[in-house]
């Protein structure tokens, strides 16, 4: 074989090399958007909001009027018109007027400034005004949110709730984004048996089938395939050839250390599959591989679930972001505060499981091993403890990347 080991960078700019964005393109209701990357930009056409509009329900005046205004001292205007949410003022005020106005209706020409009701008393034909505004108080002018021509999204950018919140802002209803990249899961384990079946002796459920499917799906990838597959070569062969049809990345867990039964690095070596590296210098999961599969990029993980985890964060999620061409996707190492003591040496970098809060992170105690997924519950980074770190005491600077 001719593979070999590698950092963690050195895995990813492998895959970089590899895993390259096809421009493929569809046009979705706005939605639809939530989570997929946008293909064009998004710019305002009309400024927002269109006209001048009142933030407060009250009374369109000239602030020249109420200059003299007071408590004690009110000014008596004449209302000329009123204006709700949604109707267009008819006419303007002049020298002594001013409009009824309520929350999100166009200021009408010659007023400067809105006076909350509250500061009048509140009259329908004549109205007093007891506090004085400087011009342009009170107002919200158009354009006040964005202007005509102005770039609101960029291009390569994920949509979220604010930024679909925005395009709708912007007066789109469908968006052009990047097609979804297809995903291929496969889970690999004889001792694997799918949730709502019985265990049979020496079996245990499949965690990794279910956690990877959904992490691509959050991702905004499409899953084409997720199954389990027995430790057999010709069915290994077959679902490899299958998920390689199907899918712009594929996924397997489990079979890629050295026992009996890891036979999934043999069987993609058999099928011409070339291999980017085979092992990782990081804990856990450093018999995790990578390899191209007839021009499909296969990812394979190791069998432990949080070393599966940690990898599927570390090496799939940046294959899945070069592929879609989001770079808000790529996993960053931030620097934090270790809140928890963490004693360990290791000879490779280690990743484990934390909360982080603040830049604040705390470690969970005790259930730290790559076969343990569920002390992973309310985690949202893993912490890099960099090799040949001795003893990281609480309070001491770690990096850390986001999940
Ligand atoms: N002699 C050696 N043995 C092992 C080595 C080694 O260097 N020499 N490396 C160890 C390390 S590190 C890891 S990690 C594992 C990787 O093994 P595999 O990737 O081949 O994974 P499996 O053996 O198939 O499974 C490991 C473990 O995880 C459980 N598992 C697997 N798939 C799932 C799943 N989908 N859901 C839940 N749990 C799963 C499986 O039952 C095993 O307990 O190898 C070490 N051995
Ligand atoms: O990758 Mo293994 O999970 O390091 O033990």
């Amino acid at each position: 074989m001719d593979g070999k080991t590698v950092t963690v960078n050195e895995a990813q700019e492998l895959i970089k090399k590899v895993a390259v964005r096809e421009e493929k393109t569809e046009e979705v209701s706005l939605m639809d958007a939530g989570g997929r990357i946008l293909a064009e930009e998004i710019r305002a056409w009309q400024d927002n909001p269109p006209f001048p509009k009142s933030p407060y329900d009250g009374y369109a005046v000239r602030a020249e009027d109420i200059r003299e205004a007071g408590k004690e001292t009110p000014v008596c205007l004449r209302v000329v018109e009123k204006l709700c949410a949604g109707e267009y003022p008819k006419r303007g005020i002049g020298p002594g007027e001013a409009t009824r106005i309520m929350t999100g209706a166009p200021i009408p020409n010659g007023a400067d400034t809105v006076v909350k009701q509250e500061e009048t008393d509140g009259q329908d034909r004549e109205v007093r005004i007891r506090k004085s505004q400087n011009p342009y108080e009170n107002y919200c002018p158009a354009g006040e949110d964005f202007r005509t021509g102005d770039l609101l999204i960029e291009k390569g950018t994920r949509l979220d709730a604010v930024r679909i919140g925005i395009a709708s802002a912007a007066g789109y209803h469908s968006v052009q984004v990047r097609k979804k990249v297809k995903i291929a899961v496969l889970t690999t384990g004889n001792e694997l048996c799918l949730p709502g079946r019985t265990l049979r002796p020496g079996q245990i459920y499949d965690s990794s089938l279910f956690m990877i499917a959904e992490r691509m799906r959050e991702l905004g990838g499409e899953v084409v395939l997720a199954e389990e597959v027995p430790d057999e070569e010709e069915t290994i062969r077959t679902s490899l050839r299958k998920a390689a049809g199907c899918a712009d990345l594929v996924v397997t867990t489990g079979g890629v250390s050295v026992g009996e039964k890891d036979l999934v690095k043999d069987v993609l070596q058999q099928e011409g599959a070339k291999f980017l590296f085979e092992h990782v210098l990081a804990k856990p999961g450093s018999p995790t591989a990578c390899s191209v599969l007839q021009g499909t990029l296969v990812v394979s993980l190791s069998g432990n679930p949080f070393a599966a985890a940690v990898h599927m964060e570390l090496l799939v999620r940046y294959a899945a972001a070069c592929l879609l061409g989001c770079e808000d996707l790529l996993p960053k190492e931030e620097q934090g505060i270790l809140m928890t003591a963490f004693h360990k040496t290791c000879k490779t970098d280690r990743y484990i499981r934390g909360r982080e809060e603040s830049g604040r992170i705390t470690i969970p105690q005790d259930k730290e091993k790559s076969g343990i997924l569920s002390s992973m519950n309310g985690c949202n980074c893993l912490v890099k403890i960099e090799k040949g770190r001795e003893r990281i005491e609480k309070g001491e600077q770690v990096w850390y990347i986001r999940i």
